[in-house]
């Protein structure tokens, strides 16, 4: 298996069913209007856009929260059920999607449609939260704090998302950045034996190591395809502001970068997410610095070298 996807796609997903804060539906219009697809093409890379997929409203009246706490359940299921047709589809094609958040519940779509192409993807999960915690520990009812247990199968069914399969395996997960893990989501990583680096282990080894570590626990070979999914928060807030949930004590803007060079070299990148870019939550300087961020985040992801 070698992929080479010589085309990117470009699915923009202005969604923000998964968390409270307004705002975080604008990060793709504001990453694409930053001239991130002209950018990707300076570097080399034919670019598909799509254009900014349109997800038409559930009314709250008919999405009562499950068990009064998972809030929006039929419009993120729904979401990322098209999400994941569109992901699957350009993958299927050989492109190589990139998706713009929008919150990151996204990802039970984009991870959702990665496998369906690559079954044996691996998936290298950017973040300072696990976002893996099922309706029994999640303590906010916020979808884009649980998509990772969605993936993995776990926690008890709920009807409104029969159709995500529990695709995703335990030991082809790995996490780095985390820094605030709830308490069911500490058990639920212990239990299943999840591989996490968090920024204890990114301070006392280098970065360096941390993604040769990363690597080697879910592709150890170095022949498995690679989802990259990056939540921006994973960044220091100093780097990128505008987020909707920031946690201090993050990535560097370099740790950040070397992180999807690392990944980009390896060569066997098959999907991209970039998500939670907020462009409400900042003054305009921290907006645009944010923003900026994410635009080099991808290049970076997609064979932008320093030399
Ligand atoms: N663990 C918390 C925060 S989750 C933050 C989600 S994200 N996608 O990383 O911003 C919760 O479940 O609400
Ligand atoms: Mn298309
Ligand atoms: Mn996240
Ligand atoms: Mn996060």
């Amino acid at each position: 298996f070698l992929p080479n996807p010589k085309t990117i796609a470009i699915v923009g997903c202005p969604f923000s069913g998964g968390q409270p804060k307004l705002g975080v539906d604008k990060g793709p219009i504001h990453l694409v209007e930053a001239g991130l697809i002209e950018q990707l093409e300076e570097i080399g890379w034919k670019v598909h856009f799509d254009g900014h997929h349109q997800f038409e409203e559930i009314h709250a009246a008919s999405d009562p929260p499950i068990k009064t706490l998972l809030k929006n359940p039929r419009l993120v299921s729904r979401v990322c059920e098209s999400v994941a047709s569109v992901v699957g589809g350009h993958a299927k094609n050989g492109q190589l999607p990139v998706t713009l958040g929008g919150d990151h519940s996204l990802a039970m779509g984009t991870v959702s449609g990665t496998l369906a192409s690559y079954p044996d993807a691996c998936v290298i999960w950017i973040d300072a939260h696990a976002d893996i915690n099922t309706s029994k520990t999640t303590e906010s009812g916020n979808i884009h704090g649980m998509p990772v247990s969605f993936l993995l199968g776990l926690g008890e069914n709920h009807p409104e998302f029969a159709w995500i399969r529990p695709v995703l395996k335990p030991e082809r997960i790995v996490y780095i950045g985390l820094r605030d893990i709830d308490t069911g989501e500490r058990r639920i990583l212990r239990e299943n034996k999840i591989k996490a680096f968090s920024m204890h282990e990114v301070d006392k080894y280098g970065i360096g190591k941390v993604v040769e570590m990363a690597l080697d626990h879910v592709n150890p070979n170095r022949d498995l395809p690679i989802h990259l999914s990056f939540d921006v928060d994973a960044l220091d807030p100093s780097v990128a502001p505008s987020t909707g949930t920031p946690v201090r004590g993050g990535l560097t803007f370099r740790e950040g970068h070397y992180i999807c060079e690392a990944i980009h070299e390896t060569g066997l990148l098959v999907a991209l997410d970039l998500m939670e870019v907020n462009p409400s939550l900042a003054d305009p300087e921290s907006v645009r610095q944010t923003v900026a961020v994410g635009c080099s985040l991808v290049r970076s992801a997609l064979g932008e070298t320093l030399l």
